[in-house]
């Protein structure tokens, strides 16, 4: 099987666990991944990640233009610019999972980091998470805000809307989301109970440890 081929297949396959899972549901949400070429493979628009065929997904050039498949997503250009800042990103995840969005939903007092790093994998996989402001899904002024924080960040919170998580590979990049909506119930569950995150001396540690 190509590379091509196995990546498309993994697309199905990962999709259809995140939608039987219940952290992807009607057609929200969009996955891609990035081929040796440049170009992507991403969901087509208006797909339901639990349904997909391999020979839908679209395949789009770097400036975002469709090559083959069918009209891919809405929001693929702020996948391009999550691709453009970050060379090591091999995948990226934009789902509408339940408690990542509550989240979302929130007055946050510092936008620069809306989450605390309340346990070690979530300080491992996930680290700082910005929240960027309310835009319309698939504003190209989105990809633009997405694009500024892409550069320091592997995972960014859409206002009232949801994640986006990047790593090197699909699974990888599925792993860190896992972490988020987790961490995010977590958060939930803890409510206004005083938490005690991890001090910067010990996320240092970990970073030190287990580099991304
Ligand atoms: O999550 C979504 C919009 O933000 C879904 O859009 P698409 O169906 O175009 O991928
Ligand atoms: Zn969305």
């Amino acid at each position: 099987m190509s590379r091509e081929a196995e990546l498309r297949a993994d697309l199905v396959r990962l999709g259809a666990l995140l939608y039987q899972r219940g952290l992807a549901h009607g057609s929200a949400g969009n996955l891609s991944v990035r081929l040796d070429d440049g170009s992507l493979l991403v969901t087509p628009t208006n797909s339901c990640l639990g349904m997909l065929r391999p020979d839908q997904i679209s395949r789009v050039s770097p400036a975002g233009k469709l090559l083959d498949g069918d009209p891919p997503s809405k929001e693929a250009f702020f996948h391009l610019a999550v691709y453009e800042e970050r060379p090591k990103a091999g995948a990226v995840v934009h789902l509408h999972s339940t408690y990542s969005v509550a989240l979302s939903c929130l007055c946050h007092d510092c936008a620069e980091d809306v989450l605390p790093p309340l346990t070690a994998y979530y300080a491992m996989r996930v680290g700082r998470l910005p929240l960027i402001d309310y835009y319309r899904p698939g504003d190209r002024a989105l990809a633009e805000a997405v694009r500024a924080q892409a550069r320091n960040h592997r995972a960014m919170l859409l206002a009232n809307h949801g994640p986006i998580v990047s790593a090197a590979s699909l699974e990888q990049a599925i792993h860190a989301y896992e972490e988020l909506e987790e961490t995010a119930k977590i958060f939930f569950i803890l409510g206004d109970r005083p938490a005690a995150p991890l001090d910067a001396r010990r996320v240092a540690e970990l970073e030190t440890a287990f580099p991304s």
